[in-house]
């Protein structure tokens, strides 16, 4: 067993947050790289009508936990789901938990936030910052605590070009900020939002911000660190590649482009695409909390999980490389082709915006008005639009992220960590890109939209016919607008004419006639 794994075994760990993307990948792996472990205990709220156990139950069944469960067969034991809703000022945990919790937990993972980037900032500062505070509250009367990880974002400090491993100031206190919260009215705290954002996007970016200020104005004594990934995407290999199952970050644009309802986007094609696969995060994330309990550095320590500074991919690439995928795995029922246009002003992006997303949906809407059917695509069309207005800003800059503490950490590991089960870079030693982004729009097409491998030969059809019925449409098109400037213009007559004698005229000699 590796360093790292050895030192999970017989550890009580709690994990905020392990209902989301990151949080399964990370528990899953705690628990197969390390069965040995004593107990994870997860914060967890009842949802959708499905009670703690009920959601436990879906998580250990999905196609996730298919390993685990063979090396781990007694992992339902291990979990120990905990009620709790962080959007509480007290957490809503029984006292009879809280008992159990700050008695028992030697290592916390806090992954829990709100991902969304139009929350309103009263409910992202009470997730992404109040919640981060209670939590370390918590962790501060935590008897056998060793190490507390927070899992903040590398867009915390986005109105930065160049980031380093550090905590940057606020302008405004969070203590300020959280008492704000309290007694101002949702109609004056929308007022002053922009002016509090400044340069930043949107309330989620800010508020992790806030976040790690309050991790690093009020952890004290603690052992802290805090890992910053960029835009977290499927899994490069663990447990199998191309896990994913959310439409965070591109997953959700690469659906609509493989679907084909997106066909341009406003992106800058040579800024750096910086996603990272999710099992990369969880990798530096396992290895930053060995670290930080064993090694106990004298102050927080903040580590990039990033990709563009070791193996940079261009949003040019990657979107060419997406496109790539779909012809090898194509969606079903496309709407249209796959095709996306970078453009890269507001003018063109209105144009193609018109031509490429509204009038087809408008024509699409109109043929199902006439065939009796509900039309729906451009109100379908018109929410894509908005999800894209709100991710355009991360597809139209680059970063320059250090990543000296990775770095550090990478050469602390063993070489057993390194090599097994420990890599912190991949994919970044080769350029492994291109077989990435096929496992990741295969595990699209598997996990997410639950497309039977089998039907791709009749998704080729599909997109077969689509092709030769765009051909049909342009022609048709074509010869519409050819025959009417023939009977209204004398020029285009005479162009016409000159078309069709010039070849007679000017025909050459081919060498096998003469
Ligand atoms: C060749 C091409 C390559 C392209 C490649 C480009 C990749 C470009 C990635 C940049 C990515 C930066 C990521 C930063 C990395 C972090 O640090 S943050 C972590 C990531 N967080 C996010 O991505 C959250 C973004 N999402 C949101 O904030 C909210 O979903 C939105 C966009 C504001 C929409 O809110 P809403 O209107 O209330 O809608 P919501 O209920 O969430 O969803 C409604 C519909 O919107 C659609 N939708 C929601 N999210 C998405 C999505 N991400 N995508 C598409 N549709 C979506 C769905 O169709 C959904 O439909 P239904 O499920 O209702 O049928
Ligand atoms: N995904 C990405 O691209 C990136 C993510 N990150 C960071 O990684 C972390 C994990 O993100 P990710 O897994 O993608 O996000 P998800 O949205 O998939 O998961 C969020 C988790 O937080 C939990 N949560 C939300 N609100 C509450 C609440 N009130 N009480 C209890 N739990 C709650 C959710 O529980 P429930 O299931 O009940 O909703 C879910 O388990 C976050 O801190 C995020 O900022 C950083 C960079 C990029």
């Amino acid at each position: 067993m590796s360093m790292v794994a050895a030192f999970y075994s017989n550890k009580s760990i709690l994990i905020t947050g392990a209902t989301g993307f990151l949080g399964k990948v990370l528990m899953e792996k705690l628990f197969r790289t390390s069965p040995q472990l004593k107990v994870i205990y997860i914060l967890i709220r009842p949802k959708a009508g499905q009670t703690l156990q009920e959601r436990v139950f879906q998580i250990l069944n999905s196609k996730l936990f298919e390993k685990v469960k063979e090396i781990c067969p007694n992992v339902h034991e291990k979990i120990r789901p905990i009620s709790a809703d962080l959007n509480q000022s007290d957490l809503a945990i029984s006292k009879e938990d809280m008992q159990e919790l700050l008695s028992g937990t030697n290592i916390v993972f806090h992954c829990a936030a709100t991902v969304r980037f139009d929350a309103h900032l009263r409910e992202a500062v009470q997730l992404n910052v109040i919640a981060t505070q209670k939590l370390l509250l918590m962790a501060s009367q935590m008897s056998k605590l060793e190490a507390f990880i927070h899992i903040s974002t590398a867009f915390s400090n986005c109105n930065l070009k160049r980031i380093d491993e550090v905590i940057y100031p606020c302008p405004v206190e969070p203590r300020k900020i959280i008492d704000s919260m309290e007694w101002l009215d949702d109609a004056i705290i929308d007022e002053i939002t922009p002016k509090l954002i400044g340069d930043r996007p949107n309330t989620y970016t800010y508020t992790k911000a806030l976040g790690e200020m309050v991790i690093h104005q009020e952890s004290g004594n603690l052992n802290v660190a805090i890992i910053r990934p960029s835009i977290v995407g499927a899994s490069w290999q663990e447990p199998f590649p191309g896990w994913i199952d959310n439409i965070n970050g591109p997953s959700g644009l690469i659906i609509a482009s493989g679907k084909g309802f997106l066909r341009s986007l406003r992106a800058t094609p040579m800024a750096i695409a910086d996603v990272i696969p999710v099992d990369t995060v969880v990798n530096l994330t396992i290895a930053v909390g060995w670290y930080t309990a064993v090694h106990r550095p004298k102050s927080t320590l903040i580590y990039h999980s990033t990709s563009g500074n070791l193996n940079p991919c261009l949003w040019h690439d990657m979107g060419l490389k997406v496109l790539a995928a779909f012809e090898k795995i194509p969606f079903e029922r496309a709407f249209r082709r796959p095709y996306v246009d970078f453009t890269t002003n507001n003018f063109t992006t209105q144009y193609w915006n018109a031509v490429s997303h509204w009038a087809p949906a408008i024509i699409y809407d109109f043929y199902l008005r006439l065939t009796g059917r509900k039309p729906r695509m451009l109100k379908l069309m018109n929410r894509l639009l908005r999800t894209i207005s709100m991710l355009e800003y991360f597809i139209n800059h680059s970063w320059e992220w250090s990543t000296n503490n990775t770095e550090m950490l990478l050469s602390e590991l063993s070489p057993e960590d390194q090599r097994v089960s420990m890599e912190v870079r991949q994919p970044s030693h080769a350029n492994h890109w291109l077989e990435y982004i096929e496992n990741y729009v295969l595990g699209i097409k598997k996990y997410l939209l639950k497309e039977d491998l089998a039907g791709i030969p009749k998704a080729k059809e599909h997109l077969r016919r689509l092709r030769n019925i765009h051909y049909l449409f342009n022609t048709a098109l074509f010869l519409i607008v050819w025959r009417l400037l023939i009977a209204r213009s004398q020029t285009a007559r005479n162009v016409w004419f000159l078309i069709m004698t010039c070849p007679l005229r000017q025909e050459p000699k081919s060498p096998a006639r003469r």
